[in-house]
C-alpha cells in the first residue's frame, strides 16, 4: 500500500468511511524535517542570514504508532508558519530540545523524540486511524487540524486549555506535523473542514486565524468591540491579515500598518481605511541599537490621530516585539491595550513605564488559542464570514523555498503547501457558497 493507494480513496466521490477503514496504511511517507545533527549549522551568522532551504529536508520517514486519543490524517496540503522559520533556523532555541522534553513524559510520548523533526502545525486532509477511546471522528471525515496539544491531566488548564502545563504547539512542539503526506494528532485538534474551500485553502488560517481570534477578540486577549481602534502591524501578513478581518467584522476601526504600496492595497481591497505605509513614511523607532527615539513615537501617533480624526489606540495588535513595542506602548490611550504574541525582531522588550502607570494601559500576553476559540474562529471560516488569505502556493519539495519567503518578508498573507494534493483547487464540497465569496476567497492569490 502506497500514499497513491490514499490518494485514489480520496480523489474517488464513492469511497465510504469504511473503504477508508480497510486501506492498509503505508509504512513510510514523505515529510519536511529538520535534522538534529544540523543544528549548529548556521552557528556565528546573523538571524537574516540564516536560510532555511538549507536547513529543511524532504525525507521518506517511518509511520509512527497511533495511540489512544489519537488521528493519522492524509495531508492534502498545509500551511508555512512563522514557526517553521523558527524551527529551520533553529532560533531561539533548537526544537529538538522540546521533543526531548516531550519524549520524557511518557512511554507513548517517546514517539516523538526522533533525530529527525517533522514540522507544520496546520494541515487540510482526510482521516485514516483513529485510536482507542476516539468516537467523535471516522475514517474518511475531511478534517482540518488546529495546533493545540495538551495532556489535560492537571486542573491547571481546565478552564482555559492554553493554561495546561504540558501545553505544546503541534509541529513545532512536537513531532510528526503537518508538512507531510501523514500527519499524527490528538483527535481533539480535529475541526470539520470548511466545504467551500479547497484543500491549500482551508488549510491556510488554521493558526494565524484561531491566535488572532484569542489575541483580539476573545476575553481572554483584549476582548475588541464596536468602534475600537486597533493599530495592527503587519496588516497583511499571516497573523495581520485574520486580525484586519476580525476588527472589520466586528465594527472596530483597524489602523493598518505595512511596508509597501502593494500590502497597502491589500489592505484597502479588505475594507481597511486607515492605512500607514511604514517604509514610505520612514519610522525610525530607534536611533541606535540601544537608544528609541520618543519623537518617532509622537510623529507615529500624529499619523494616527490624522486618520483616526484625533483619536488614539484602544488596542494594539502587537508581535514584531522591540522594533515596534516601544511606540505601541506609547500611541495607546488611557485604559487602552497592547495585546503581544510574538517578538519577531527581538524578544527583550523596552518601553517608557510612565506611559503605561500613568494612563493605566495594560499589557495582555496571548499564545495561540484554546480548543473552543481555535473551534470558533474555524466556524467562522466554515461560514464564510473571514476568508483564508493564501497567495502562493508550493509543492512539498519547495517548502525550503516558501519558508525562506516568511523569513526574508517577502510574502503576503499565508503561503501554501500542497502533500498529497496533485493539484491546486481540489476539495471544494460546496461550490454555492464558494461562488458567493469567491472574490473575498482569491484576494491574497498571485501577488
Ligand atoms: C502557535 C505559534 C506560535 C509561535 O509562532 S510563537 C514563536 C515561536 N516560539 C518561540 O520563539 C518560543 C520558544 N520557546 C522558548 O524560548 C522557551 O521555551 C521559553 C523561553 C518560553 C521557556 O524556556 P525554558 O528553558 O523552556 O523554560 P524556563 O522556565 O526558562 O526554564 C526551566 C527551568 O526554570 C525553572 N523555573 C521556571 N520558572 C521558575 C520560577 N518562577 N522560579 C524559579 N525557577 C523557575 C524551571 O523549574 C526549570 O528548572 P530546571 O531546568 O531545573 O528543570
Ligand atoms: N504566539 C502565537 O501563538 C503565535 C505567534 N506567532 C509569531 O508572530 C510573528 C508573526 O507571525 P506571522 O504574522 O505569521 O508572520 P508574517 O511574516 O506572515 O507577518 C508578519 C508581518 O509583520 C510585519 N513586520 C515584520 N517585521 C517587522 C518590524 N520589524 N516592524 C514592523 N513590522 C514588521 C511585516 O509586515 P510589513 O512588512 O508589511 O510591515 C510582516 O508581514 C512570528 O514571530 C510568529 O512566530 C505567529 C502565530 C501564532
Amino acid at each position: 500500500m502506497t500514499v497513491k493507494d490514499i490518494l485514489a480513496a480520496i480523489q474517488s466521490p464513492d469511497s465510504t468511511s469504511e473503504d477508508f477503514a480497510a486501506l492498509p496504511l503505508p509504512e513510510s511517507y514523505r515529510a519536511i524535517t529538520v535534522h538534529k545533527d544540523e543544528t549548529e549549522m548556521f552557528a556565528g551568522l546573523a538571524t537574516r542570514d540564516k536560510d532555511p532551504r538549507k536547513s529543511i529536508h524532504l525525507d521518506e520517514v517511518p509511520l509512527p504508532e497511533l495511540g489512544p486519543g489519537e488521528a493519522l490524517v492524509a495531508v492534502m496540503a498545509s500551511s508555512v508558519n512563522y514557526n517553521s522559520v523558527w524551527t529551520s533556523i533553529f532560533e531561539p532555541l533548537s526544537t529538538f530540545g522540546f521533543l526531548e522534553r516531550y519524549g520524557r513524559t511518557s512511554e507513548l510520548a517517546k514517539r516523538h523524540d526522533l533525530p529527525y523533526h517533522i514540522i507544520g502545525s496546520d494541515l487540510a486532509g482526510v482521516v485514516l486511524r483513529t485510536g482507542p477511546g476516539v468516537n467523535a471522528w471516522h475514517p474518511g471525515d475531511e478534517v482540518v487540524a488546529h495546533c493545540l496539544s495538551v495532556e489535560l491531566e492537571s486542573s491547571d488548564g481546565h478552564n482555559d486549555t492554553m493554561l495546561d502545563p504540558e501545553q505544546r504547539i503541534w509541529g513545532f512542539e512536537t513531532n510528526f506535523g503537518g508538512l507531510a503526506e501523514i500527519a499524527l494528532v490528538k483527535s481533539n485538534q480535529l475541526m470539520p473542514k470548511p466545504d467551500h474551500l479547497s484543500w491549500e485553502e482551508a488549510a491556510a488560517p488554521g493558526l494565524v486565524n484561531s491566535t488572532a481570534y484569542r489575541q483580539l477578540v476573545s476575553r481572554n486577549g483584549a476582548g475588541m468591540k464596536q468602534g475600537d481602534n486597533v493599530l495592527i502591524w503587519g496588516a497583511s501578513g499571516g497573523l495581520g491579515s485574520y486580525a484586519t478581518q476580525f476588527a472589520l467584522a466586528g465594527g472596530a476601526n483597524p489602523i493598518c500598518v505595512v511596508s509597501s504600496p502593494q500590502k497597502a492595497e491589500i489592505c484597502r481591497a479588505m475594507g481597511a481605511e486607515a492605512i500607514i505605509d511604514r517604509n514610505a513614511e520612514g519610522y525610525k523607532f530607534w536611533k541606535d541599537e540601544n537608544t528609541q527615539d520618543p519623537k518617532e513615537w509622537k510623529r507615529f501617533g500624529k499619523r494616527i490621530r490624522e486618520l483616526t480624526g484625533g483619536e488614539d489606540i484602544d488596542i494594539v495588535f502587537e508581535h514584531p516585539g522591540r522594533e515596534t513595542f516601544g511606540a505601541s506602548v506609547f500611541v495607546t490611550r488611557k485604559g487602552g491595550t497592547i495585546t503581544t504574541c510574538a517578538s519577531t525582531s527581538g524578544y527583550m522588550h523596552e518601553y517608557d513605564n510612565r506611559y503605561l502607570w500613568m494612563s493605566l494601559k495594560r499589557i495582555i500576553g496571548s499564545h495561540f488559542a484554546n480548543y473552543r476559540e481555535a473551534w470558533e474562529a474555524n466556524r467562522l471560516i466554515a461560514k464564510g464570514k473571514i476568508h483564508p488569505t493564501l497567495s502562493k502556493v508550493y509543492s512539498l519539495e519547495d517548502t525550503g523555498q516558501a519558508a525562506f519567503d516568511v523569513h526574508r518578508n517577502l510574502h503576503q498573507g499565508k503561503v501554501g503547501v500542497l502533500c498529497m494534493a496533485p493539484e491546486e483547487g481540489l476539495g471544494v464540497r460546496d461550490q454555492e457558497k464558494r461562488a458567493q465569496h469567491i472574490d473575498a476567497i482569491n484576494r491574497f492569490r498571485n501577488i
